[in-house]
């Protein structure tokens, strides 16, 4: 992973020992007239975990929603899998990719949410096998096998036949985690993906997140408050403020010594 921004310290991280998955260049996204990203650059190595801090409001969910395609850049091009995103640079200008190509890149995505947005009408087995028959055109034997084989990896395989509302949090958002899995992304985005959960919630999806993180070889990105999570898991950790990355580097160097006074500042008001 690398990272540097054309108006802030330039920060290299020297672990660049894959090919990018992930990388943006000169990134900006605007919302009216307040600049979220400034002119943000970094990249993603395959299989890496990394993990985005800063304060609220610092930009760090725009980056995943950018991902998603849920908002577009006003400035600068995403490429996931060395295809761009929703743009391209072509003599300088920003030339919109098509619908279909966003799509097509789209699908080496999957995201878990705050909130769990599974479909209330649906039975766990259904909430995960969906998207794999509609959208990926497997049959519905092979969905549902490796829907069991994701529920056996998030610990749900007894609650195969029920609702959404049958449920407890945890459990809703564990159904979520398969649910992305089962389109066998490259990449999975979380975003603060126990925020919405009672406390003792909390660790069951830790466990299983940090389980996905330690014995598979996807890549995540990944918005967290918990701290504890980001440092188990994390590769790299990025330290946003203002639409920019202040500092980045492993979890040890960025927890236990950040050289960023702003990250400082913020260590010691989450730890
Ligand atoms: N759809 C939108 N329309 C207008 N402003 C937006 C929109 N989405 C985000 N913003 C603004 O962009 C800024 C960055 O928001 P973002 O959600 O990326 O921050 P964040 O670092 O993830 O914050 P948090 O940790 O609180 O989730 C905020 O000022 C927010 O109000």
């Amino acid at each position: 992973m690398s990272t540097e921004s054309s108006t802030s310290k330039e920060t290299k991280n020297p672990a660049v020992d894959g090919s990018e998955l992930i990388e943006f260049k000169d990134v900006t996204k605007r919302f009216g007239s307040n600049v979220v990203l400034d002119n943000l650059c970094f990249d993603v190595s395959s299989g890496k975990h990394v993990t985005l801090i800063g304060p609220s409001g610092s930009g760090k969910t725009t980056i995943l929603r950018l991902l998603m395609t849920l908002v577009k850049p006003e400035e600068g091009t995403i490429k996931v899998a060395g295809e761009y995103l929703t743009h391209e640079t072509k003599n300088g200008k920003l030339v919109p990719a098509s619908e279909r190509h966003s799509r097509e890149v789209r699908k080496n995505i999957g995201m878990v949410f705050q909130q769990f947005n599974l479909f209330p009408n649906m039975k766990v087995l259904r909430n995960i096998t969906e998207a794999p028959v509609h959208v990926l055109g497997l049959s519905k034997d092979e969905a549902e096998q490796r829907a069991r084989e994701l529920l056996e990896l998030v610990g749900l395989t007894e609650h195969i036949d029920k609702y959404p509302s049958q449920l407890s949090g945890g459990q809703q958002q564990r159904v979520a985690i398969a649910r992305a899995l089962a389109m066998r992304p490259q990449v999975l985005l979380l975003d603060e993906v126990t925020s919405a959960l009672d406390p003792e919630l909390v660790a069951g999806v830790l466990d299983v997140l940090r389980d996905i993180a330690h014995t598979t070889d996807i890549t995540m990105l990944c918005v967290t408050h918990e701290m504890n999570f980001a440092r188990d898991i994390s590769d790299d950790v990025l330290m946003f403020d203002e639409g920019r990355v202040i500092e980045s580097g492993s979890p040890e160097k960025i927890f236990s010594e950040p050289e960023h006074e702003r990250t400082r500042e913020f260590l010691s008001a989450v730890l």
